[in-house]
């Protein structure tokens, strides 16, 4: 759905060169949700607005929705729907008035346009809203409508520019619902760009991470995560008994970062659910008793961290799992 080669986009403006985005491969298959994680600045929306014609790139190449971004930007603006950061509603237009005109936009009549738009109120949870001006919609609600715009020619690739930006959580976690069902009942293939890291962790099949207008890492949020850091395990254990956990502990396969505090152990593992057996076992076998057990699951902040040396901690973003469970020895 989208192969995209060398994309790069530099500024100049009052005599400086902003190289924002330098040089991106990016390849996403149908029914694909990918996520296009990366700090302000980093170079989500310049791409974005490249891949879907807005800007044009100062080098490189990519096809997307199966048309050439360079020789046939038409054809890819087709094929595909776009839901910028700020909609784009006049907000003194009614719902209906703006369902109809996008529609007439795209060589719909007006009555097909109409239909059109009731099947998306009814999918968006937008009904009884159409004689409503857009100014009196909620964020969630204007949200919604913006999605029902970029979806009226049917397209089967949609963009989403940071679609949760600014609605509270219950409104992101309805929108996170509405974009699934895009998935599930249209088999869209969905592309968004995000700063929020639990967007990411849980809407996304894949994410890119974004850096400096670099892609710095790619995989689904689970894949990322264990390749980066792994599961952090701590045990509790008989202070003068410590020394010879820790030497099983170390045994582990891809066991690493192995300390000792007192008469903690503490280590990363790339799986705790594997690992964990195992030291039950070698600890059980070698008669020490383990008091507790905390098991920590790595974060996409900590992937994060680990590629570019900063958090991207945001108030939205779900708090660390943690399962502290009696030792079972
Ligand atoms: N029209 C422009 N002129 C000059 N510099 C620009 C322009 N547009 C973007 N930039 C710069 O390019 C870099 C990447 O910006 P971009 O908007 O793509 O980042 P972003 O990751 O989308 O950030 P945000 O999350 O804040 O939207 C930034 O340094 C930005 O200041």
């Amino acid at each position: 759905m989208i192969r995209a080669r060398g994309l790069a986009r530099t500024f100049t403006a009052r005599g400086r060169t902003v190289e924002a985005v330098k040089g991106v491969d990016i390849d996403v298959t149908e029914g694909e949700l990918v996520g296009f994680l990366g700090a302000n600045g980093a170079g989500k929306t310049t791409t974005l607005r490249m891949l879907t014609t807005l800007l044009q790139p100062t080098a490189g190449e990519a096809i997307v929705g199966g048309c050439d971004l360079r020789t046939d930007p038409v054809g890819v603006r087709r094929r595909i729907g776009y839901v910028a950061q700020n909609g784009g509603t006049h907000p003194e237009s009614k719902v209906a008035e703006e369902i109809a005109l996008q529609g007439q936009l795209y060589g719909m009549t007006k009555s097909a346009a109409q239909r059109r738009g009731a099947e998306l109120a009814e999918q968006l949870d937008l009904i009884g809203l159409d004689q409503r001006s857009t100014k009196t919609l909620s964020g969630g609600q204007r949200r919604r409508l913006d999605i029902a715009l970029s979806l009226i020619h049917g397209p089967k690739l949609i963009f989403f520019d940071e679609p949760t930006n600014g609605l509270d959580p219950q409104s992101r976690a309805n929108l996170w619902e509405h974009i699934r069902r895009l998935r599930a009942e249209q088999g869209a293939t969905l592309f968004l760009t995000t700063h929020y890291l639990d967007e990411a962790d849980s809407l996304c099949d894949r994410i890119l991470v974004i850096d400096n207008g670099e892609i710095v890492a790619t995989g689904s949020p689970d894949a990322l995560k264990a390749k980066v850091s792994g599961d952090g395990i701590s045990i509790e254990v008989p202070q003068d008994l410590a020394e010879q956990a820790a030497e099983l502990v170390a045994r582990l396969q891809g066991a690493h970062q192995v300390s000792i505090m007192d008469s903690t152990v503490r280590f990363r593992v790339p799986r705790g659910d594997i690992a964990i057996p195992e030291l039950l076992r070698g600890l059980d076998a070698a008669g020490i008793a383990m008091t507790a057990i905390q098991v920590q699951r790595p974060t996409l902040d900590d992937v994060f961290l680990s590629l570019t040396g900063r958090s991207l901690r945001d108030p939205g973003a779900s708090p660390v799992a943690q399962e502290k469970v009696p030792a079972q020895v």
